[in-house]
């Protein structure tokens, strides 16, 4: 039996593909009858679909359960802790230390894959064995799944893209041109490398599917949320009136103030992070945030 914990639009995705490749699923969430206690009684494996603010309160849940050491969490959450700045896998694995840990993360914009369009990921854990059997539970030919040893690097492509999805949105929405999408999105991925290693992710995992192709997908796409985010302060509408009329989460604006905070305390350089926490604030408007980039010190490309 499969569990997959929130019936948001990845939760309901991911518990589809299950389902069609034959596997028992339940689904849980907040809203649903059946109770957690129940829903996860037979779990082999419980995947969680639920946005970043909800993690804390479900694990709280969970942990007063009696679960199997064998049970595998599954992680597809993208985002960071505010308060401690660990990421989902790491909370999961902090309250479940004998459980294995998978996270499951790449260019997936749910409204594609609800269509059937054809997409890949990667499910990535420190236990292998765990990796393959999720790998088994997902795999369709309309879905192909990678297996990765680099759990963390897996989890932060897709989390701190998030961020450069933002500056991409505002990029298209003040139509400045491919040259400087081009520009923005390569020079994301440098920031997010540059984290990412400092956080003890491996660089290549950066340049794969979890990590350069989820940035390609979000920072194109505008079925992406943090994309949108950018593209209508772009056209001048402020940050609550986007989030009230917004479908599901934009991990990317928590997830900038996360990043700010730690490469201000590390002494990391990241630029671009630091103009789209301005924007999201309010301190600057969107050309100004072009220019506070535009117009930085000038310096070899290979260089904090
Ligand atoms: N949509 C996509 O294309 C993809 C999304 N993701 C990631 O997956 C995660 C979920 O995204 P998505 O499904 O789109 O978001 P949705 O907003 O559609 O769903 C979020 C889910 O989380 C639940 N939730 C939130 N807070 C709590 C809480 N305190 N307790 C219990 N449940 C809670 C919601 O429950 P309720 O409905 O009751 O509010 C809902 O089921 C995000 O981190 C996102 O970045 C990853 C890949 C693709
Ligand atoms: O992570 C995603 C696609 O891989 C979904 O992006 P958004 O959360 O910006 O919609």
């Amino acid at each position: 039996m499969i569990t997959v914990i929130g019936a948001g639009a990845w939760g309901s995705n991911l518990a589809t593909i299950a389902l069609a490749n034959g596997y028992d699923v339940n689904m849980w969430s907040r809203r649903s009858n059946l109770s957690l206690t129940r829903a996860v009684r037979d779990a082999e494996v419980i995947v969680s679909a639920i946005s970043m603010q909800g993690i804390r309160d479900v694990i709280e849940q969970l942990q007063g359960l009696t679960l199997s050491p064998q049970t595998i969490f599954v992680s597809a959450t993208k985002g960071l802790d505010p308060q401690t700045a660990r990421t989902p896998c790491q909370i999961w694995q902090d309250t479940f230390p004998r459980n294995p840990i998978v996270v499951l993360s790449g260019p997936n914009l749910s409204k594609e894959i609800e269509k059937g369009l054809p997409a890949a990921t990667v499910v990535a854990s420190n236990t292998a064995i765990a990796a393959s059997k999720v790998q088994l539970i997902f795999s369709s030919n309309r879905f192909r799944v990678y297996t990765n040893l680099d759990p963390l690097g897996v989890e932060l492509g897709g989390t701190l893209k998030n961020v450069v999805a933002i500056a991409a949105g505002v990029c298209d929405g003040l139509q400045l041109g491919t040259n400087a999408k081009a520009a923005l999105v390569a020079r994301g991925l440098t920031e997010m490398v540059r984290i990412g290693v400092h956080w003890g992710a491996q660089q290549e995992t950066f340049y794969g599917l979890s990590g350069l192709g989820d940035l390609i997908a979000t920072c194109n796409s505008p079925f992406s949320r943090n994309y949108q985010v950018g593209y209508q302060l772009a056209g001048g509408r402020n940050l609550q009136e986007i989030l009230a009329n917004l479908q599901g989460a934009a991990e990317g604006i928590n997830t900038t103030t996360v990043l700010k905070q730690c490469s201000q305390r590390g002494d990391i350089s990241m630029p671009i992070t630091e103009q789209v926490y301005c924007l999201l604030q309010a301190q600057v408007t969107p050309k100004e945030a072009l220019e506070g980039l535009m117009l930085r010190d000038i310096k070899p490309e290979y260089q904090q």
